[in-house]
């Protein structure tokens, strides 16, 4: 493995999901490669490719495939649903399938293509209790006791949703650090803003965990659309405007699920002596 890493380089894709922007890394078939610095090498969007995440799929015993992701700052990630779209369009069409299942974090998810072409997964039922989410301290996930009056919910990774009359004019970069930072986090938050545009619509903008600003997050669009329900703002389907494209979440009986685009954008090899470099 070493070896046609440092002959021939480390293939990988650039795919996009609703503007959300992926390396994607395919390690079926030997073991993963990915490591901290090597993510955040490649995540360097002057010195390396530049992603929002990095997604390494990787050999699975129990479904289709397994995935691990990576934030460009070098931390790992719970949950990614967008890059979840990604890959399982990548590998339905090597398998010339319709349905794959994968194991992540989170445990095993489902996935499938639809007649349109987007891409469907199921994230699993959100995580509403505040230790799952997790927060710091025992409080009403519901309602944060913490400017804007926030929601957590976790989906494999932690959200604070921020309702406000208009998403458009938050200073994502001026007001984000501080909510991801914020200690009722432990493990800090990705943090979302949405505002109720038409009924059973929304219009979000986010601010990720170890990423900062991205132009759509799927776990966001999952807990951003739980959370919205659970206020009463609207009812378990709901269509949401992300900054890079539209994104459908319909919270049913199995789970909380997942609609929206896919692209493949181009594929490239970084070299052998970068890999090495960073390893
Ligand atoms: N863009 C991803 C979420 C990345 C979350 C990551 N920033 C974290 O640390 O949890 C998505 O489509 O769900």
């Amino acid at each position: 493995m070493m070896d046609s890493l440092s002959q021939s380089g480390l293939p990988f894709m650039k795919m996009h999901g609703a503007g959300n922007d992926f390396v994607v890394i395919d390690s079926r078939g030997r073991g993963a490669v990915m490591t901290p610095g090597l993510a955040r090498a490649i995540g360097d969007r002057n010195r390396g490719v530049g992603f929002d995440q990095l997604a390494e799929i990787t050999t699975s015993d129990s479904a289709d495939f397994g995935l691990v992701f990576w934030n460009s700052d070098g931390s790992q990630a719970g949950a990614c649903g967008n890059a979840t779209r990604c890959v399982s369009d990548h590998v339905m069409r090597g398998l010339g399938v319709d349905r794959v299942t994968l194991v992540t974090a989170r445990g095993t998810l489902r996935a499938e293509r639809l007649a349109d072409g987007r891409v469907s997964v199921n994230m699993g039922p959100p995580q509403r209790d505040w230790r799952e989410v997790p927060l710091a301290q025992a409080v009403d996930t519901l309602h944060l006791p913490l400017a804007g009056d926030p929601v957590a919910i976790g989906m494999g990774n932690p959200h604070c949703i921020r309702f406000v009359p208009d998403a458009e004019a938050v200073d994502l970069a001026g007001v984000g650090p501080g909510h991801e930072r914020d200690p009722l986090f432990p493990q800090r938050t990705n943090v979302e803003f949405a505002s109720l545009i038409g009924p059973d619509h929304l219009r979000m903008r986010v601010w990720e965990r170890g990423t900062g600003i991205t132009l759509a997050c799927g776990s966001g669009a999952c807990a951003t659309a739980v959370a919205a329900h659970l206020r009463g703002l609207t009812g378990r389907h709901v269509v949401l405007e992300a900054d890079g494209g539209t994104l459908e979440v319909d919270w049913r009986e199995d789970g909380v699920w997942l609609t929206g685009p896919v692209a493949r954008v181009f594929d490239g090899v970084l070299s052998p002596g970068f890999v090495a470099a960073h390893r």
